[in-house]
């Protein structure tokens, strides 16, 4: 099975500017602060880390260096016109790698740069509403009426947070404090009818639309393009490990552990009575096997695992799966939060979001 491998790292800076870009009179002209978060991906020239298996490690410290210089800093002072995009596009050029790079002011907004340099504004949404899925099984539990606290997240080109928040606005009144089932058109809301949904009642006024995310909940959800669906489940591990290529004095080649999350992405067609592409609940059952043999186990005892960095965990866990649920089509894993390895299949890079 091959498949490429993307590399990620994340880090946070805070610091302050002011923004003049923005229309007169705008909050954001003012000196004003932010707990910034910078994610990185990409693939990483063979032979780059300090050892095999050690490519996060040396991406991490290498972000983390970059992003030292921008920490505690006012950011006028840095460049010019510190927007996230302008600031993203400043760590991508430092970086000198071939890295898509995500820039996130606040928990609900950021700017990520995809594969070909393009800039999309995104924004996250919350509501919570009430709904039941009328097509499924007798018995299943999304049957009743049950709710979520949903989040829906925004990816579109050409377009500031500000008319991004205009545009969703009238959509939140309707969402929020509602059962999605009365709503034309949500008769059957589940995640992939709701992200369709929301992109054609968005789409018409936001041409430079890309993505529309749902969030279910923390651990699922469905994105929409435009032209189909991904969905994706997401699970924690917690589990020990060593690095076998790790030099034998290295932390990393002692035993030790983290709490992964690890992301199972499908893509498949839609089942149109049921309105989803496969059940969250099936994925879950079917994939509980290699969720047991990786859960609060040692890792590096795996019997075929080559090693534990999360490029080769990575690698293993999706031809695992393939053998369940042949829909995954890529896996993340992360062994911090955002640093780790994403593994896909195709030629197509990995959908937004970063
Ligand atoms: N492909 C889809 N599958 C499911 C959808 C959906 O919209 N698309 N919706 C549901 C239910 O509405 C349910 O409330 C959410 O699913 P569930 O698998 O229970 O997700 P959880 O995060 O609550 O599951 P955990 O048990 O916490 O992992 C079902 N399937």
């Amino acid at each position: 099975m091959d498949g490429k491998v993307w590399h990620a790292a994340a880090a946070g800076f805070e610091a302050a500017r002011r923004l003049e870009g923005v229309p007169e009179g705008h909050r954001a002209r003012n000196l004003h602060g932010h707990g910034f978060q910078v994610r990185v991906r990409g693939a990483l020239p063979s032979g780059w880390a300090d050892f095999p298996g050690g490519e996060v490690q040396r991406l991490q410290a290498q972000l983390g260096e970059v992003v030292a210089a921008l920490d505690h800093h006012l950011l006028n002072e840095v460049l010019e016109e510190p927007s996230d995009e302008r600031l993203a596009r400043w760590i991508g050029a430092e970086l000198g790698l071939p890295l898509e790079v995500g820039v996130q002011s606040m928990p609900t907004r950021g700017v990520d740069l995809d594969g070909a340099g393009r800039a999309h504004v995104w924004r996250r949404y919350a509501f919570q509403s009430a709904h039941r899925l009328p097509n499924v099984p007798e018995g299943h539990k999304c049957g009743r009426m049950h709710g979520h606290g949903f989040e829906a997240l925004i990816h579109a080109q050409g377009v500031s947070h500000d008319q991004l928040d205009a545009l969703w606005a009238p959509l939140q009144s309707l969402l929020h404090h509602a059962c999605l089932n009365e709503l034309p058109g949500l008769e059957n809301p589940t995640s992939e009818m709701l992200s369709s949904w929301i992109w054609r009642e968005l789409q018409p006024t936001l041409p430079g639309l890309a993505h529309v995310t749902v969030f279910e909940t923390a651990s699922c959800g469905a994105c929409f393009d435009g032209r189909g669906w991904r969905t994706w489940k997401e699970f924690t591990l917690d589990s020990a490990l060593r690095l076998k290529r790790a030099p034998a004095d290295s932390l990393h080649a002692r035993l030790h552990g983290h709490t992964y999350t690890l992301r199972l992405h499908l893509a498949a067609p839609l089942d149109e009575l049921m309105g989803w592409t496969l059940d969250f609940g099936d994925v879950k059952r079917l994939f509980d096997p290699v969720f047991r043999s990786l859960d609060h186990q040692p890792l590096h005892e795996i019997d075929g695992l080559a090693d534990c960095d999360t490029a080769t965990l990575a690698r293993w866990v999706l031809a695992q799966a393939r053998e369940r649920l042949p829909q995954v089509d890529r896996v993340d894993l992360y062994e911090t939060p955002g640093c780790g390895a994403t593994l896909h299949l195709g030629t197509d890079t990995p959908a937004l979001p970063i």
